[in-house]
């Protein structure tokens, strides 16, 4: 029996680089791409399908809401409501998933992001991104993750390398670092290659 992989791409908050990291984890997996709610433009997708030069399979977003914001007030504006009925996991083999935000983004007045990976028992991939800061936003997302009770595939360090801060949030993350991804200078499908080839799993 094939057994298909699919990750549910977080992070510990916004512009972590979850969108980078998504096109190379589906590089490196050959798998679909859903963005299932996109807030504002650029379109998340489209910058996957030219980071893996239109080779994968991109689902489209349930919702594509005009306002770049939290998908809770995005809707609001649009004067919808968002259900986590609303969505259906796409019928494929192998999946990646991006959420918006960080895991605590409300999609209406009561459910948050980690409410959709955790409706499909979806492993969770968090995306740590270092800055000044990063080491507590990285920990209180871990903490929650294990309040949850998440089933967590591992974590993604995306920034300059700061062994200080990556080996203190290791220290306390009970999963594995899958991928260090570094700053990037002209992104282009070739570092999407680069890196997919260090995924460890
Ligand atoms: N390692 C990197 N090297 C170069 N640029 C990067 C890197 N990581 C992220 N970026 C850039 O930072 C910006 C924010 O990243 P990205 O759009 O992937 O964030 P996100 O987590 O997907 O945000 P959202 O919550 O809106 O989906 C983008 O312009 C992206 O190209
Ligand atoms: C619009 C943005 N790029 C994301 N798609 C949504 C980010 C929501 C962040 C909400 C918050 O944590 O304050
Ligand atoms: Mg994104």
């Amino acid at each position: 029996m094939i057994t298909s992989k699919q990750f549910f791409v977080s992070a510990i908050g916004t512009d972590s680089g979850k969108t980078l990291i998504s096109a190379i984890l589906a590089r490196h997996l050959n798998a679909d791409y859903w963005k299932p709610i996109q807030a504002g433009d650029p379109r998340d997708s489209e910058e996957v399908a030219r980071l893996t030069g239109n080779t994968l399979t991109i689902h489209p977003e349930r919702y594509h809401l005009k306002l770049p914001a939290s998908p809770h007030l995005a809707a609001k504006e649009e004067g919808i409501t968002i259900s986590l009925n609303d969505f259906e996991l796409p019928s494929t083999g192998n999946l990646i998933v991006e959420g918006a935000g960080g895991l605590m983004v409300p999609l209406n007045d009561d459910d948050l992001v980690i409410d959709l990976p955790l409706k499909w028992n979806m492993p969770i991939i968090l995306v740590c991104n270092i800055y000044l800061g990063s080491i507590n936003h990285s920990l209180l997302s871990i903490e929650y993750l294990k309040n949850r009770n998440a089933n967590v595939a591992g974590i993604i360090f995306n920034g300059p390398e700061t062994r200080s801060t990556e080996s203190i949030i290791e220290q306390k993350c009970p999963w594995p670092v899958l991928l260090r991804v570094r700053k990037i200078d002209n992104l282009s499908g070739q570092s999407i290659e680069h890196y997919a080839s260090q995924v460890k799993f």
